[in-house]
């Protein structure tokens, strides 16, 4: 491997180029090229078996890459862990704490085993700590009678001790009830607002809208898409139109088809659906801020329609037409999906791939 580094950009946190391992004849993680910037909350994607955890162990070093290289903060895994470990946080899975000490105990026994010495500052920051996971009032709880949220915060407590530039989250709402996932989540804005870079790997697609600015998807090892979760939103918006009757539906959807990439660019898609209610509705593949301009060229045609609903796009939607079964070379399989209750669509979805 070479050794020589490309200058590295404070801004990137995270670069893989053409990351791959394999585990004999299974590729698990396929030619990956990701970049974290800092101060981005990263949502890594993929339904089971992609190749996140794998990713991420060779990211923290753990496992070693079969080809490619990371650099973290610009320093190769290869031959800089020390150095790139003391600026990471990381759960990958739950730490071992002990059930008879309380939550602010257990993170002293981690301080010191860790080498800070146990003084006024670090109880300070321990402190720090608790109030950031939201444990504060629990501190002095024995372990074992924290909730498994409570467990999970404590977790990512430990992972927050050295006071890491990056924080590496693995699934951390697996298992997790829905106050527990709320509770995650609120953390994890709380630590972008700390200006901590975030990367997180979920299966949770509506978490990872609400948190995360960029995304990466992937699918059996390869990343099927990596971008700003806002553009991929973007890309899944949709104009619902509803006319009074079925021969208004006919004459606008026409008109619509007509305008369609000619004098409207913006309009990229006009189809026909039904609605719960089994009515008509002409969905529109346009951004949502265009629904005025929509009714406007409508009514010019005499045209009034009944309803008309810009649809936000969802990260589950782009998600499923990146990983459905037409959508990739593969069988499609679904299972169940290990250490989870998540019982959304989306959730069906990520059980899907074969491991
Ligand atoms: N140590 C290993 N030896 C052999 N195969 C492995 C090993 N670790 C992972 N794999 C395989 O590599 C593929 C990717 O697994 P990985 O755990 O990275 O996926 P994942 O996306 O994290 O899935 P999950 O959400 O289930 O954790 C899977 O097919 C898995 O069975």
């Amino acid at each position: 491997m070479n050794k020589t580094l490309p200058p590295h950009d404070e801004k990137t946190i995270i670069s893989t180029s053409r990351l791959t391992k394999a585990f004999g004849n299974l590729v698990a993680v396929n030619d990956l090229n990701l970049e974290v910037q800092r101060g981005d909350v990263f949502g890594f994607l993929g339904p089971n078996g992609s190749g996140k955890t794998t990713t991420i162990r060779m990211l923290l070093g753990l496992i070693r890459p079969s080809a490619g290289r990371a650099l973290l903060f610009g320093m190769d895994t290869a031959y800089q862990l020390p150095e790139i470990l003391q600026r990471i946080g990381a759960i990958v899975e739950m730490p071992i704490f002990y059930p008879y000490l309380s939550g602010r105990d257990n993170l002293r026994v981690i301080a010191a085993n860790s080498g800070m010495v146990l003084g006024k500052a670090n109880e300070a920051r321990i402190s720090e700590i608790l109030d950031i996971v939201e444990l504060r009032t629990y501190e002095k709880l024995a372990y074992r009678k924290y909730s498994l949220g409570m467990k999970q915060r404590l977790g990512i407590a430990a992972a927050l001790l050295n006071d890491p530039e990056l924080v590496m989250l693995d699934e951390p709402t697996n298992g997790l009830d829905p106050a527990g996932v709320i509770e995650i989540r609120r953390l994890i804005q709380r630590l972008a607002s700390l200006g901590k870079t975030v990367f997180l790997s979920s299966h949770i697609l509506s978490e990872v809208q609400q948190v995360c600015n960029r995304v990466a998807i992937l699918r059996k090892g390869n990343l099927v898409k990596l971008g700003a979760v806002e553009d991929l939103l973007r890309t899944d918006e949709e104009i619902e139109v509803r006319m009074n009757d079925t021969i208004q539906t006919e004459q606008a959807l026409a008109l619509l088809q007509e305008l369609r990439g000619g004098a409207i660019n913006w309009l990229t898609d006009v189809r026909i659906d039904q609605n719960k209610r089994n009515q008509s509705i002409i969905k529109l593949a346009a951004p949502n801020d265009r629904s005025a301009e929509v009714n406007q060229l409508l009514a010019q045609h005499q045209l009034y329609a009944a309803e008309i609903h810009p649809r936000e796009g969802s990260l589950e939607e782009v998600f499923l037409q990146l990983v459905a079964p037409s959508s990739a070379a593969g069988p499609y399989i679904g299972g169940t999906m290990a250490g989870s209750n998540e019982t959304s669509t989306a959730a069906t979805a990520l059980k899907g791939d074969q491991k």
